[in-house]
This record gives C-alpha cells, structure tokens and sequence, in this order.
C-alpha cells in the first residue's frame, strides 16, 4: 500500500494548530519540522534530556501529514484551514510515499557504538562486534542513555578508567541504568540507580532483567525509604543537568562514602566552575574529561586536592 504525505510551510505560530486540525478532518499522523533545516537560516535545537534547554525555536515551520493515497488531500487543507480560522489555504505540496519495510529502516538507523575501551552497546537486533568486549544490549526506547550522548559516555569511560570491583555504586538519574549496568558489569558488589521519572525506572529494570545485571532501582522517594534510605556509595555518579546538580550537592555528596568518588555529568564546559563550586563545600571537584563541549567533573570525599584529569 502507498500513501501521500501534504507538506505545508507555514509560520510557526500556525503549525501546532494546522497539525492538530489535520488529524481532526483525516490525516493518519502529522509532524511538524523545522522549514530552514539544512539551510543556512536554521538555528541550532537541543532536544535530547541532558542537553541545554532550547533557547529558541525554530522560525519557519514544515507540517507534513500522512494521508491515504485517494484521500481528497485538497480538501483535507481545506478543512483543517477552515477550522482554525486561518485567512486563506495554505499552499501545499504533495509527496508519494511508498511501502517501505518501516521496521528494518529504523532499526539500521542504530548501529552498535563502541565506548572507552572495551564496551559495546549493542541494540538487540544487532550481533555483538566482539564478543569478548563488555556488552550492553540496550534498545533505543523512552528513557535517556544509549550511549549515544557525549554526557554518558564520559561517564561510561570514568567508570571503566576506574573499576570499582567489589565496591557500592550509585547511579543518580539513571535514565536507561546503563551506567549502572556498565558498573555493575565491571565488578560492582551493589549498585542502585535512581530517577525522577518513573518510564526511566521501568525501562531500567527491564534492561536489568536483559541484560542480567542485577541492580536495583528506585524513585527518590522510595530511595529514601528503601534499605539504603542511609547508605553511602564508595561511587556516586549523577548525568544530570547542571542547574539540578547544584542543588543536589548536599544531597549527592552526602551519598558518597569517605574515601569515595563523585562524578558529575551533564555539564557544559563553561558550567563546570560554578558546579564545582556548588560542591566546594562538600568535595573539591575538578574536569576529568571534555566530549564536544560537555565535561565530566569528578572528586573524592576527604581529599584536599582535585584528581587528575585524564589526559593530564
Ligand atoms: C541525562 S539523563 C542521564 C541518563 C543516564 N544516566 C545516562 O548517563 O545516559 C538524566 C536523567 O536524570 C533524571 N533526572 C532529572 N532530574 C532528576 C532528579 N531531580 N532526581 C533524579 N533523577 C533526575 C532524568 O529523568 C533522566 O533520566
């Protein structure tokens, strides 16, 4: 079976409306892009949880809504125009889309990527590149941390620069829980993860289950009246953005053992002094590593001088 997408330019103002009314009068499904994108009036958008939150939108919009090939896509407009009152139609183009294997194409969308060292995240319709290496199999889904961000992976890296056998880790804001897996897989006694958002804790859990790494994980509520409602973690690792990390400062840094490490994630390097300064009271942190202009900062409990960094 094909179908015919109805592609209209419109101000951005328009387009949240023009797409709802769309699907009201009979579009399969509808989304709306950035117009300039790939040209040169776009404007840089960050959208993954993790990143800086958008300053601005974008100006000019695409709405592209998918239709039955004989559906009347001229009346269709027409309809959707009418109902949220815009002053004339919009001009729109019309695009042929054929029957494709929807499935395949997303998948080769993601390949395996390969972290530090020796991990591999691996999605689960992939084999494993060596299977010799540290293999996580993790599926792109709701939940933030496939290992493709720069935030996580500086994480990932620390960790396997610093493996913690035996040891008590926490993973605070753990999205996906792969870096509580990856410490889990390196040799951690006990690891917990975190989150505010409870699809991230399901979706680690079922990521646990799959990938056999034996982590428990908790809403901070249920954290704080768990076994470990007093623990303190011989690792503390938090990939959250920085206005949040500087508040949690008492709170993560009361986390970590004497002795212990902290690391922070999901900071721009121009944020990295004012969050290690948040923490100045607490722990002397200090950057461990850079990625596209994200740093990792890290410390440990009751030491006077800040590690150092990795390529120092
Ligand atoms: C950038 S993601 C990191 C996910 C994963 N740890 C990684 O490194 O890819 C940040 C996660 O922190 C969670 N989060 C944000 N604020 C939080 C808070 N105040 N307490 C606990 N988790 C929080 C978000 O729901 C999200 O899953």
């Amino acid at each position: 079976m094909s179908w015919t997408e109805i592609v209209i330019e419109i101000a951005r103002d328009h387009a949240e409306a023009l797409s709802d009314a769309l699907m009201e009068v009979g579009a399969l499904s509808v989304s709306v892009e950035d117009a300039d994108e790939g040209t040169d009036a776009e404007r840089p958008l960050f959208g993954e949880p993790g990143m800086e939150p958008k300053e601005a939108a974008w100006e000019h919009s695409r709405v592209v809504a998918l239709t039955e090939q004989d559906a009347d896509q001229a009346a269709i407009v027409a309809a959707a125009a009418e109902q949220i009152k815009l002053a004339a139609v919009p001009r729109f183009t019309l695009r042929k889309v054929e029957e494709q294997d929807w499935v395949r194409l997303t998948q080769s969308q993601f390949a395996p990527i390969h972290i530090g060292k020796n991990i591999w995240v691996v999605p689960s319709w992939h084999e494993a590149p060596d299977p010799d290496a540290l293999i996580l199999e993790l599926d792109p889904g709701l939940a933030f941390g496939t290992g493709s961000h720069p935030t996580t992976r500086l994480c990932m890296e620390w960790l396997e620069a610093h493996p913690a056998p035996g040891k008590t880790v926490l993973d605070y804001g753990c999205g996906s829980g792969i870096l509580a897996m990856v410490a889990k897989k390196l040799g951690a006694a006990q690891v917990a993860g975190v989150d505010i958002d409870p699809q991230a804790i399901e979706s680690a859990r079922d990521n646990g289950v799959r990938n056999q790494c034996d982590v428990e994980y908790f809403l901070p509520d249920t954290f704080a009246q768990s076994a470990y409602a007093n623990q303190r973690f011989d690792v503390v690792v938090a990939n959250i953005l920085s206005s949040p990390l500087k508040l949690m400062a008492p709170m993560l840094s009361g986390r970590v053992a004497d002795g212990g490490a902290l690391i922070l994630s999901g900071v721009l390097a121009r944020q990295a002094e004012e969050v290690a300064a948040a923490y100045a009271p607490f722990i002397k942190l200090g950057v461990w590593a850079e990625q596209d202009g994200w740093v990792a900062l890290h410390g440990r409990l009751g030491s006077d001088t800040v590690p150092p960094a990795r390529d120092a």
